[in-house]
């Protein structure tokens, strides 16, 4: 039997009464007569996830409104709404058996009340936050590798975009950050289970959106700002201030930020919040790396980690970066610090993220260099600087050609799309532009604004057609980008032009298994279609 997040509920819930939530969210009941000693025994943003005796909180959204919702709510167990004042008022002709409370900002009440009807568990363990554009899956992971294994059957938990894992269940997310209600829900059934540490990826828009309200945590981690999610943003500075509100003394303990770009500079220099910097290359923080001469290849990167002079940690930390690319040496490092500075012993985290790091996805090797089949990575870069990087990272493992398939998501941020085309072929030396999520965007659209960026391209449907236009390019050494309808296609050619010497960078869905053509979920894996095509190849 699968289960699903519904499954992942605590046993106890204390539960609180309506005069409690009344007193939290500072609102007025309709009607006031209402029995204020009922009991609510769950939260929750989404009418589908109801359950008996719930609190469902009815906010205004982009595309729909949740009071709409109500009447389904009710149906489901809902015993009281808490919504807005609009909400209430649309509410109110909708005649319902239930109080409602309306208050000013429902979306970060929910999280207060959740947090307090499933007891505040992260009163009691341990949550870790990180946020930044790109890294966050990477150095949670991270912090749960060095987080577990210990001698007392210390449980460790992450909740991110690679997935929730957290009491012994693994589930995959739809998100990177949950609804508030939803991870305290999570939090209080890991409690139970007995879990004592959580990391959890902090995205932008759960800072926007209210989704770590009423979360208490132990250390917060900043990493990088690059351009992405701009369509919901609007511009680089909304979106350094959105991360930069995790680094609040309210929410958090301490922060541990890397100082390696401008943003993380700016956040030290501005955040209220008890702090240390790190860097990794080039700056002066409190902590620092030295990268070691690498013999260690795509097995990833040795280097020292000095500690602040005259502190009460070991002076120099000597780890190994298990993946490949500086970027997860900056990933380890932020990981490596929140340890120390939470209380973990440094150099045993080192040690234990060396050995147990996975982060599915990401520069995730599927066929090895061999004599006759290329190097074939699948990696979830899908911003401009996270291509960059990447094709960086294999640059010094490919005697031959980097060759990148990658495509943009639809419906989201469509202005980084001609710089994504433009940043492949300067790094890339052969591109391959097709799709990743298109949802309900035309696929032909979504190529052609990528393409924009590329100097010059041909638009192909099989490895021979590749040739022909490759063969023809006046350049060879400035060759066109590929257009491919269809991504496994675009794999399968991808895979078809490479030569043994060459590297196959499959860029953009990582861990995915799931692509999403208007609103059907298809199955595509890019590991898969690349392990079959080997498997097929006939080639040694
Ligand atoms: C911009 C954004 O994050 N939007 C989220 C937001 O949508 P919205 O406010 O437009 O909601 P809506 O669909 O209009 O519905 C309004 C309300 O009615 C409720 N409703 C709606 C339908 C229904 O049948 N019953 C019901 O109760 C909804 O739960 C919601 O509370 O609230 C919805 C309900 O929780 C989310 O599904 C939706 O996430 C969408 C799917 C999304 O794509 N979000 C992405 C951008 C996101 O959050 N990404 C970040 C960052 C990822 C990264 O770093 O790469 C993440 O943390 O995952
Ligand atoms: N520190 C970093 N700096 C720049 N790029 C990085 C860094 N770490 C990882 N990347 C790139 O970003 C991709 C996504 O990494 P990861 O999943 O760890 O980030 P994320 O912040 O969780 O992303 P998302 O929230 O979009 O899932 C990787 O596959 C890699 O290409």
């Amino acid at each position: 039997m699968s289960l699903g997040l519904a499954d992942l509920h605590p046993q106890q819930v204390p539960g609180l009464s309506l005069a409690q939530v009344l007193e939290l969210s500072e609102g007025k009941i309709y009607p006031e007569t209402a029995d204020v000693t009922q009991r609510i025994a769950g939260v929750t943003v989404a009418s589908n996830e109801v359950a008996a005796d719930y609190l469902f909180v009815a906010l205004a959204g982009a595309r729909a409104h949740g009071w709409d919702y109500a009447p389904q709510a009710v149906e489901a167990g809902a015993t009281a709404i808490l919504t807005t004042s609009a909400g209430l008022e649309a509410l109110k002709a909708k005649a319902l058996p239930v109080p409602v409370i309306a208050c000013e900002n429902p979306r970060e009440v929910a999280g207060l009340v959740a947090a307090q009807v499933f007891g505040d568990p992260s009163s009691k363990l341990k949550v870790y936050g990180v946020t930044g554009t790109n890294g966050k899956s990477t150095s949670t992971r991270m912090l749960r590798a060095a987080f577990e294994d210990q001698p007392d059957g210390h449980r460790a938990g992450n909740i991110g975009t690679v997935g929730i894992d957290l009491g012994g269940v693994q589930l995959p997310s739809a998100r990177t950050s949950l609804e508030a209600p939803l991870l305290q829900q999570l939090l209080a059934f890991a409690l139970e289970n007995g879990t004592q540490e959580a990391a959890i990826e902090v995205s932008s828009h759960a800072l926007e959106l209210g989704r770590i309200s009423g979360l208490k945590l132990e250390t917060v981690g900043f990493l990088n700002l690059q351009r992405d999610h701009l369509d919901f943003h609007g511009t680089m500075e909304d979106y350094f201030l959105a991360k930069a509100k995790l680094f609040d003394p309210a929410r958090a303990q301490r922060g541990v930020i890397c100082v390696d770009d401008q943003w993380g500079e700016r956040l030290a220099a501005e955040t209220k919040l008890p702090h240390v910097t790190v860097a990794t290359e080039g700056k002066t923080a409190d902590w620092n790396v030295r990268v070691l001469p690498n013999p260690a290849g795509m097995a990833g990167t040795d280097f020292e980690l000095y500690a602040p002079a005259g502190s009460q940690y070991p002076e120099v930390v000597r780890a190994h970066c298990p993946l490949p690319g500086h970027y997860n040496v900056q990933n380890m490092a932020v990981a490596l610090v929140m340890a120390a500075v939470s209380g973990h012993d440094v150099q045993v985290a080192a040690e234990r993220i060396a050995r147990n790091t996975q982060v599915p996805g990401r520069m995730e090797i599927v066929q090895g260099r061999t004599e006759e089949k290329a190097l074939t990575v699948v990696d979830y870069a899908h911003t401009t600087d996270a291509i960059v990087l990447s094709c960086q990272a294999l640059r010094p493992h490919t005697p031959g050609r980097i060759i990148l398939v990658f495509g943009a998501t639809g419906e989201r941020d469509r202005g980084k799309r001609a710089q994504m085309g433009q940043s492949a072929c300067e790094c890339a030396d052969l591109v391959i532009v097709t799709d990743d999520d298109p949802y309900t965007e035309p696929t032909d659209q979504i190529r052609a604004e990528v393409l924009q960026g590329c100097p010059s391209f041909a638009t192909v449907s099989s490895t021979s057609e590749a040739q022909e236009a490759l063969s023809q390019a006046p350049n060879q050494d400035q060759l066109p980008a590929l257009e491919v309808d269809g991504r496994e296609l675009a794999i399968q050619i991808s895979l078809g032009l490479a030569r043994p010497e060459d590297t196959v960078l499959l860029a953009g869905r990582g861990h995915e298994t799931i692509q999403v053509v208007g609103t059907t979920p298809v199955e595509l894996d890019d590991r898969l279609v690349a392990r079959e095509f080997w498997a097929q190849s006939g080639r040694k």
